[in-house]
């Protein structure tokens, strides 16, 4: 057995050998890394970091090197990319070798490399994108418009009979259209059972997932054989929870699935799964239905957070941007009228509505650095070396605050969308909200609508205002928004 110090030597060891072993292969390419800012050695550019919001220091770099910039972190090689064009030059027409992810060994520490955003490009990959798509396609969406529709009217009776619990209430309805899409779940309440096995798949996985700590892990693996009573190892024991909620988040839907599958024509990912596996002729081998069973976990973790801090910062925005709110509420009221709700059928004569739903994606994009892309392997792009292994880091966020494409990119302007005579521009905010290529959100479509409905009705029948203190005064609303996680 080898003790603390010898394996420490030997992982620092490994380490140096890594290093100068990527020296040594750089140094035979002819092309420059892209440039960016002077770092320290091996921790590279950790300092200088805005930690709260990375995306604003990668702009701020953006402005002195250009669009595409190298950083290097505890020894990892960081390409940000902060214009559209590069990418979808990096990201679309190069996708073969930008569509991996960087290897995160907490995922599996914290028992969710099942996940599909996480997984490394591959066979198995595909098999849940697979999945994914026949559910969430444009053309399969429609499906689920019946209960996005009813769940929202159900949440405008939950914001009436307590606005304060504004939070609670997103989080009902995006858990409910997800769990229903997926597994043909129909939550009761906030307390349902299965609801609550999943709320702590978030309150308890997802924290542990720290990217501190995958970082301090991912460039230290030997941490891991210290005891979880050493000073600072606590995490261990967190993610041996974070490892049995993940197993059971992963078992008990998907069960329930299972048991109400025979028979059911109601759609969901579950039932289009095992469907089409029968259709094609695919085996329902252990492995296919674990494929699916992970996909379906997936879909819950990737939607519910998301579409939830989406419908957050819309309802912030209408608190802040009060002239939006009353064009958006004559326009319900000349179209729909005050006596019913706008359904999907009205979408095309609401053109304002989803002026506001583009430019609450635009103005704070809900992922704003992406889900990170890996280059399988070394590239060129415009006369630059992209390493093998190199994280791509999509800036959305710079992306949608470019000041050519989005005049005062700072402030809250839904009329940016829409031509003169009030119709709208075609849709450029796809990349912006969804990302790119071959890992680009497969479930944006059931995210539009689920949206759309929940912000068409609140708007037709509420005013979004400043909550009131004890004596009647308007609290201040400062724009904060959090970091979420970073994977
Ligand atoms: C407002 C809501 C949403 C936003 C802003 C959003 C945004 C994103 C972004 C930026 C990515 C990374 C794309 C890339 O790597 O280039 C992503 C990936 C993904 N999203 Fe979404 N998403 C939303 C809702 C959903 C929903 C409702 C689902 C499922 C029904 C979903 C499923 C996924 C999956 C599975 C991936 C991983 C794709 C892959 O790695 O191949 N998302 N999403």
């Amino acid at each position: 057995m080898h003790s603390r110090t010898t394996t420490g030597t030997l992982a620092f060891g490994c380490l140096v050998a890594l290093y100068l072993g990527r020296r040594a292969l750089r140094s035979r390419t002819p092309y420059p890394l892209p440039p960016g800012p002077p770092g320290l050695p091996w921790v590279g550019n950790v300092i200088g970091i805005n930690m709260d919001a990375p995306w604003l220091t990668y702009a701020e770099w953006a402005r002195t090197y250009g669009d595409l910039v190298y950083s290097r972190l505890l020894g990892k090689d960081i390409i940000v990319i902060n214009s559209e064009q590069v990418a979808k030059d990096l990201l679309e027409i190069q996708s073969r070798n930008h569509s991996d992810r960087p290897y995160l060994i907490t995922n599996e520490l914290c028992g969710v490399d099942f996940n599909t955003v996480l997984m490394p490009y591959g066979d198995r990959w595909r098999l849940h994108r697979r999945f994914f798509h026949q559910t969430f396609r444009l053309g399969a969406v429609p499906r689920f418009l019946p209960y996005q529709h009813s769940r929202a009217c159900h949440l405008l009776q939950r914001l009436l009979e307590a606005p304060e619990k504004l939070s609670d209430h997103m989080f009902e309805y995006t858990a409910s259209v997800i769990l229903n899409s997926t597994y043909n779940y129909d939550p009761t309440s906030r307390k349902d059972d299965l609801v609550e096995i999943v709320a702590n798949v978030l309150k308890i996985t997802i924290p542990a997932l720290r990217p501190d700590i995958a970082v301090i892990v991912g460039a230290f693996p030997w941490v891991l054989y210290l005891p979880s009573w050493f000073p600072g190892m606590s995490f261990k024991k967190e993610m041996e929870v974070a490892r049995a909620y993940s197993k059971q988040y992963l078992e008990r839907p998907f069960e329930y699935a299972l048991q109400n599958v025979n028979g059911s024509v109601t759609p969901s990912m579950v039932h289009d799964g095992l469907r089409r596996m029968e259709g094609d002729g695919i085996s329902l081998d252990e492995s296919s239905v674990q494929a699916l069973k992970e996909a379906a976990g997936t879909a819950f973790l990737a939607a519910s957070e998301t579409s939830n801090s989406f419908l957050m910062t819309f309802f912030l925005m209408m608190v802040v941007n009060p002239g939006a709110q009353e064009k958006a509420h004559a326009q319900i009221d000349a179209v729909v009228g005050r006596h019913s709700l706008p359904g999907m059928d009205d979408r095309a004569s609401l053109p304002f509505i989803d002026a506001i739903l583009r430019e609450t994606l635009r103005y704070s994009p809900v992922v704003p650095l992406s889900i990170p892309h890996a280059a399988v392997d070394d590239a060129i792009y415009g006369g630059y070396h992209i390493p093998k292994g190199a994280i791509l880091l999509a800036n959305l966020w710079s992306m949608a605050h470019d000041e050519s494409r989005y005049p005062i990119p700072d402030a809250f302007i839904p009329e940016r969308f829409l031509n003169d005579d009030g119709s709208l521009k075609p849709d450029d905010t796809e990349h912006i909200a969804f990302g790119f290529g071959r890992r680009m959100c497969v479930g944006r479509h059931f995210a539009d609508t689920s949206v759309w409905a929940v912000i068409a009705k609140v708007l037709a029948v509420f005013k979004i205002l400043r909550p009131l203190d004890e004596n009647g005064m308007e609290v201040p609303v400062e724009l904060r928004f959090s970091t979420g996680i970073a994977v």
